[in-house]
């Protein structure tokens, strides 16, 4: 059989909270994603939803358990090194983009994802049209930008960047933490189905939390529900398919 492209064993992270309390968020997370799963993640607030992406982005190193990337122990691994197989879209469009550079160049920056970052405007310009193409998918205009300064762009606009930067260089795994949650209903229906289909067409494996209990039932092939830092229950893609909204409200009650 082949391995998880991403094994969690019994991970545990706490968190520092202002007044240097240590809390205890994810409490023994076991888990194993397999390559092409698109997996999305509900949970009422605080239950360890961005906790678990963060544990997985190497932004938070857990207290204790392991993470395996196709069978490598890669718990103690940096950020930085995770990026060049982590992609990642947040909530705030502000997060992940440069503002005082191109679109274009934004783009030219996230195809150099782990490796040396300098840019040379000839690359800039051999580019072009592919960043171009890519941009066109996003069904936003985004294409019509490419040499527009980041902060001149909308909310939507950014967050469609987000996603291509997050995915031109294909990661082995796409982590999106309420990647649509700040924009208006119109904007975010559409970058949720161009993720969808951008995830299916490139066999992604993705990982979305949301709050939206009918995108989580409508995207993805498996559906986690965290509570007080446990997966409370694992959805695999038949049993989603027989679930109604209503199904989902009874795993948030005790
Ligand atoms: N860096 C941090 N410092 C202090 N507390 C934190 C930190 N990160 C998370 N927490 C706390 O940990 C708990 C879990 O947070 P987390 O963001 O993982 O929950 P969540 O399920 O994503 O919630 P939400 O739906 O509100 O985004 C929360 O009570 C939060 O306040």
């Amino acid at each position: 059989m082949t391995k998880p492209i991403l094994e969690l064993k019994d991970v545990k992270t706490t968190v520092k909270t202002a007044d240097g309390e240590i809390v205890p968020i994810l409490k023994g997370i076991d888990l194993k994603i397999k390559a092409g799963d698109f997996i999305t993640i509900i949970g009422t607030n605080g239950a360890g939803k961005s906790t678990l992406l963060n544990t997985i982005a190497g932004s938070l190193r857990p207290d204790s358990g392991f993470l395996l990337h196709n069978g490598h122990d890669i718990t103690k691994m940096s950020e930085e090194k995770r990026t060049q197989f982590i992609g990642r879209v947040f909530q705030d469009p502000k997060m992940g983009t440069a503002p005082r550079m191109t679109v274009a160049e934004n783009l030219l920056l996230a195809t150099k994802r782990g490796k040396r970052r300098f840019l040379k405007i000839r690359k800039l310009k051999q580019n072009l049209p592919r960043f171009k193409k890519l941009a066109a998918v996003m069904n936003n205009g985004l294409e019509n930008r490419l040499n527009t300064f980041v902060e001149g762009l909308s909310g939507g606009q950014r967050q469609a960047l987000s996603f291509l930067m997050a995915t031109i260089e294909r990661p082995d795994i796409l982590l999106l933490d309420e990647h649509t949650a700040a924009l208006d209903p119109h904007t975010s229906e559409n970058l949720l189905a161009v993720t969808d289909q951008q995830i299916k067409e490139n066999k992604l494996t993705a990982l979305m939390i949301t709050h939206h209990m009918e995108d989580a039932l409508k995207y993805g092939n498996r559906l986690l529900v965290l509570k007080d830092g446990k997966v409370k229950a694992d959805i695999n893609e038949q049993e989603k398919q027989n679930l109604k909204v209503s199904d989902l409200y009874k795993y948030f009650e005790d």
